[in-house]
């Protein structure tokens, strides 16, 4: 793989499930680069599970494109790791005989060690069927045959949703240990902002089936400033919320160069208010930073 090669890469990717459903994407336009862990973030319906089943192969799109790896989704199966939403798993299987159903459907790489440390890590015994584990567990399961495939990129859907702290904070560890050690890309939805910040290259924010906030988590940060003050107006900078304060008024911008000091106390949002303030503000302006702007849109930028 070469360090041009994007992880996930959509042009102008749209989805409608039906003529009379919604638009749920409506030209996604990122590319998420090899070897870094990507997050996915947005509201309740924003797309997130549908992008990445039609990532997986799962789905196929109303128009635009998504290439995996250097290929098409679906194309090739035996590096990209998918885990849906629900987990799926046969309930009549023991833990155990998961984890060896895993080794046979991946011949030559499959890496028990490395499932067994997932499945096991939240006290589920070798013996149990996977239809008497709580939640938590049967999400262990299904990340370890994620982590046992040793593929090149995984997909995973809310990993973290059904699990307690202290698991959240083990998974937090693997994933960023399998991209460290073994180079895999990684792209995980999530709801939890707060979390990502620690472990996370680049996020996604969906919304109104776009791409609302696109880049690294310090490039997201830095564009913006919280601007409190008296001031008449915030001129040129760009505002995506407002709100009126004791003190005068406060923003959330997008700074046009240096805000005048003099006018306003300027502080550094954090991530999960970013979020928050785009979310609370769908028609702010979008950003996206060239980190993952698909190929085509920065070559054309730099004409
Ligand atoms: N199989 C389907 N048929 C019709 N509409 C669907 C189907 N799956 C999803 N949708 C619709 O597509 C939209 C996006 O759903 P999706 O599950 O992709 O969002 P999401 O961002 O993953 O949401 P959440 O955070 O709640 O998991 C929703 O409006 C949903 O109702």
């Amino acid at each position: 793989m070469t360090d041009q090669t994007a992880a996930v890469e959509a042009v102008d990717l749209r989805m409608r499930y039906g003529f009379r459903s919604g638009t749920v994407l409506d030209g996604c336009s990122f590319r998420l680069p090899a070897g870094s862990i990507s997050a996915l973030v947005g509201p309740n319906g924003a797309g997130k599970s549908t992008l990445l089943a039609i990532a997986a192969g799962l789905r196929r799109p109303t128009g635009g494109t998504v290439r995996l790896l250097g290929g098409v989704p679906g194309e090739n199966r035996e590096r990209v790791a998918f885990v849906a939403q629900n987990k799926p798993l046969y309930p009549q299987l023991t833990v155990a005989g998961t984890l060896r159903l895993g080794a046979e459907l991946n011949p030559g790489r499959w890496d028990q060690d490395a499932a067994e440390n997932i499945a096991y890590g939240g006290g589920a015994e070798p013996k149990a069927a996977v239809r008497k584990l709580s939640g938590g567990q049967r999400t262990r399961v299904a990340l370890a045959l994620a982590f046992g495939k040793r593929p090149e990129l995984m997909l995973l859907d809310e990993p973290m949703a059904d699990l307690d702290p202290l698991a959240r904070h083990q998974l937090t560890g693997a994933l960023m240990a399998q991209a460290a050690e073994h180079g895999t890309s990684i792209v995980m939805s999530s709801h939890v902002v707060a979390e990502l910040e620690s472990c996370c290259d680049h996020l996604l924010l969906l919304s109104s089936g776009r791409v609302q906030l696109g880049g690294t988590c310090d490039e997201i940060v830095e564009a913006h400033s919280r601007l409190t003050g008296t001031g008449e107006d915030f001129g040129s900078h760009e505002v995506v919320e407002e709100q009126g304060s004791g003190r005068g008024r406060t923003a959330l911008v997008r700074p046009d160069g240096k805000p005048d000091t003099g006018v306003w106390d300027v502080e550094q949002p954090s991530l999960e208010e970013i979020f928050l303030a785009h979310l609370r503000n769908p028609a702010a302006p979008a950003l996206v930073t060239g980190s993952v702007a698909p190929a085509t849109s920065a070559r054309e930028a730099a004409i």
